[in-house]
């Protein structure tokens, strides 16, 4: 209308909109609306264009998401297909919603190994983009593969690190062991503090009392204030401008507190570990990572001077915060889907008898022999589904997936929560049935590539190795001692439910425990 006003102006008929002035208005905009479709299909090349719901400029479709984004996809998915295109913010985002497709891109071709680097959730705002979890390219794949064979070496899938993890949970048992028969809560919290020492331990060598204010801090500051922000609608995740506006408000200020507080600890860690370094004595993974720097007279090499220690401490940063939350929150499902399925329970509970009696701990040894144990695990895996949305790749480049055109910058985002509830691939997919990974005659348990928690492909999970050993070792070792139920004066928690936050945890719940062994 202003455009009209101006030309009819511009015509000489003040005050007026004058016939001449509407037809070169309405030419004008016919002329740049050919002139960006034959521009967006040059681009498209002859491939086709994704579908997906149409958004508002600016916020693109956010508004849609609600509290729970993920139920928004799976509805978007039965509307448009297993993949469609939003735009969350100005953040355009290929959603995928079936099993082989996300295995199919993520796996093939390393176009789609980026990573969407979020402004405001860097471990160092002035640095974005180094460690494991945010990197790309050749800092990336030379540091996942560091870090692939170190821990391997120093401990993933070693008794080393089985110890260490069992110490932990020794203690939980000892603090389970005084609250038996009384309503017991804040099972997620116990686990995670249990869950972030030895993890803390195997990176370090240092390990902190459980009831440690240190301790404490570590394990929960980082995910509350991500869960602050998602709570409050997650505007500085898709609109990071706003924290130059609105820093308090949008839960910027609190995330940069945090994260220099993480900094604080982690880089005290590494100096004390530089004093103290001996070449001959490498006791985990900062020794290791500090003796490569040593080494490392290539200027050019990622692993050289004072860049390669960032590197180092955002690595640690990446690994402490990937994995302790994600494994405590998957146990703390474990606990509540065991107490709400008895008759589960007592089949594990027969199985571990049966391997190892009550004379000894269960060991990650007896595994093979436990293929209940293991699909127990897998079912809790698919039911809880803890990232419903996966983590998300970037499109390093200009692409073509399945004959549709997926522009550079474009995020990746597996609908895993669709893919992991989908009728078509599991039959009953709302029943939480372990046999589900089984043999028919129960005897063997059975993998399903349909399950992908940890994701597929180049970027998978480097900690599946770690998780699957921390479960297996809580969920054994607690209920070979203890028998669980919810506590019936407690409020009843619903299993199809869950918070809302950065990871789908289950909603609060009370236990009472049992102590089988006593005799
Ligand atoms: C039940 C527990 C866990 C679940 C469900 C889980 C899930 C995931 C998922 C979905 C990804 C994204 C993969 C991708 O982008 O393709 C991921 C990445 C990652 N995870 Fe885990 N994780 C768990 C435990 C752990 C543990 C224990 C560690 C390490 C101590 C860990 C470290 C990482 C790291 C460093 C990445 C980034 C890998 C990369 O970008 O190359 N995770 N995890």
């Amino acid at each position: 209308m202003i455009i009209l006003l101006l030309v009819s102006y511009y015509f000489g008929n003040s005050g007026e909109v004058s016939p001449y002035a509407t037809g070169l208005v309405v030419a004008i905009v016919g002329l740049f609306w050919f002139w960006r479709r034959y521009k967006a299909k040059k681009r498209l090349g002859g491939l086709k264009e994704l579908p997906g719901p149409r958004g508002l400029p600016l916020v693109g479709n956010i508004f849609q998401l609600g509290k729970f984004g993920n139920a928004q996809f799976c509805k978007w998915t039965e509307k448009y297909g297993n993949i469609y295109q939003v735009k969350l913010g100005n953040q355009s985002t290929v959603v995928i919603s079936d099993p082989k497709l996300t295995k199919e891109i993520f796996s093939n071709d390393a176009v789609f190994t980026g990573r969407f680097v979020i402004p405001s959730m860097q471990f160092y705002d002035e640095h974005p983009g180094l460690g494991i979890f945010s990197s790309e390219g050749e800092l990336w794949e030379t540091h996942r593969r560091f870090l692939l064979r170190q821990l391997r070496d120093f401990g993933f899938g070693k008794s080393a690190m089985e110890t260490l993890i069992m110490e932990e949970v020794q203690e939980t048992l000892q603090r389970f062991m005084q609250q038996v028969g009384k309503p017991v809560s804040q099972i997620r919290q116990t686990f995670r503090l249990a869950v972030v020492n030895s993890l803390w331990t195997i990176l370090t060598s240092q390990r902190f009392n459980q009831d440690d204010p240190k301790l404490i801090k570590l394990a929960f500051n980082t995910t509350q204030a991500i869960n602050d922000v998602i709570e409050s609608g997650s505007l500085v995740l898709f609109l990071p401008w706003l924290r130059h506006i609105i820093p308090k408000l949008s839960g910027y200020t609190k995330i940069r507190e945090i994260f220099q507080e993480n900094r604080v600890l982690i880089e005290d860690t590494i100096d004390k570990h530089k004093k103290s370094f001996k070449e001959e004595d490498l006791n985990d993974f900062i020794d290791v990572y500090l003796a490569e720097v040593r080494k490392t007279t290539d200027s050019t090499s990622p692993f050289y001077g004072e860049a390669a220690e960032r590197q180092l401490a955002v690595s640690l940063f990446d690994l402490f915060f990937a994995g302790s939350d994600t494994t405590a929150t998957t146990i703390s499902w474990i606990i509540l889907l065991l107490s709400k399925h008895p008759e589960v329970q007592q089949k594990l509970q027969k199985e571990i008898d049966e391997i190892t009696g009550s004379s000894r701990k269960v060991s990650v040894t007896d595994r093979p022999q436990m293929p209940y144990m293991q699909a127990l695990i897998d079912e809790t895996l698919r039911f809880s589904t803890i990232t419903p949305d996966g983590v998300q790749h970037r499109a390093l480049a200009d692409s073509e997936f399945h004959g549709y055109f997926i522009p550079k910058d474009v995020l990746i985002q597996p609908n895993l929560y669709y893919i992991h509830h989908s009728k078509a691939i599991w039959g009953d997919p709302e029943n939480f049935r372990p046999e589900r990974f089984l043999s028919s005659d129960g005897k063997t348990f059975i993998k399903n590539d349909n399950l992908q928690a940890f994701q597929v492909g180049r970027r998978q999970c480097v900690g599946e190795t770690l998780a699957r050993d921390t479960l297996f070792l809580y969920t054994s070792n607690i209920f070979q001692q203890f028998s669980i139920e919810l506590d019936p004066n407690s409020v009843q928690p619903s299993i199809s439910e869950s918070e809302v936050g950065f990871l789908r945890a289950p909603l609060p719940y009370t236990v009472i425990m049992k102590d089988r062994l006593e005799h």
